[in-house]
């Protein structure tokens, strides 16, 4: 992997509007290299909001936003290249192949790899080889995602982001999900994951960071005493529980 700042995620006192409503008030996050952020917050506390701002969707009006050295408001193609992003959805081809989906992915990030490479990421991943050369009609989420991550691991970019993974696995799906994304915080790989699912963020995540209102309201560590108490965290992450005016 290439020399990149650490942290490969670095925002600071980040404020964005939509017209005249705050949605981002003065959020700073750093995601270092070789770690797991879970960014989780009540609906509307702006966590899709911020992956939008790094991806270089959304533009700040105020504060520092940094991927890997790279402003993704003034370079986002820049930015992308350092990143892998999971959405929700991950939008595949079902008549396509779990093999020619990844590479259609790769094509478009500018990278191909061979088919030897791409099954082995398939398979690092926790896809099943009889799956490989089917289409992906009747893939569940899980499988989905594992085509998704495979094509993160042969991309090899320093910083992934993902929103809501875990959102429709069942606990089975979810570990082995969990397991992968340790995988990849171990080649050093930062990590940002927004979540509802606290249990799946207290099981993997680094580091929690509670978005309230656009800015991060508690931020607690996995070697913290809080890392096992989730109730305690529960109750903290229904404090950011309040709905913004849209
Ligand atoms: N394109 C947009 N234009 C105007 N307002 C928006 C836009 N996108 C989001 N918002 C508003 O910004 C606020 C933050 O939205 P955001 O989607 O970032 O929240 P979230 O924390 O991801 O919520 P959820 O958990 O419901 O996905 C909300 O009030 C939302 O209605």
């Amino acid at each position: 992997m290439q020399t990149i700042p650490d942290p490969p995620i670095s925002i600071q006192s980040l404020t964005l509007s939509y017209g005249r409503a705050p949605v981002l008030d003065g959020l700073t996050l750093q995601v270092p290299a070789g770690s797991i952020t879970a960014l989780l917050g009540g609906n509307g506390a702006g966590k899709s909001t911020t992956l939008a701002a790094l991806l270089g969707f959304e533009r700040a009006d105020g504060g520092t936003i940094a991927v890997c050295g790279i402003d993704p408001g003034s370079d986002p193609d820049a930015a992308r290249r350092q990143m892998a992003y999971l959405p929700e959805n991950v939008a595949l081809y079902d008549h396509l192949s779990a093999i020619e989906n990844a590479d259609y992915l790769l094509a478009l990030s500018g990278e191909r790899h061979d088919r030897a490479a791409i099954a082995g990421a398939l398979a690092a991943a926790g896809l099943q080889d009889q799956a490989w050369d089917r289409r992906l009609g009747g893939f569940s989420k899980g499988m989905r995602q594992k085509v998704a991550i495979a094509v993160a691991l042969l991309r090899a970019v320093p910083v992934l982001l993902l929103d809501e993974p875990t959102s429709g696995l069942d606990p089975r799906a979810t570990a082995d999900f969990n397991a992968l994304l340790l995988a990849v915080r171990a080649r050093g790989t930062a990590v940002l994951m927004v979540t509802h699912d606290l249990l799946s963020a207290a099981d993997v995540a680094d580091r929690i960071a509670f978005l309230e209102r656009g800015r991060v309201a508690h931020e607690v560590a996995a070697d913290g005493p809080d890392r096992f108490d989730v109730r305690a965290l529960h109750a903290r992450f229904q404090i950011g529980g309040e709905r913004r005016a849209a």
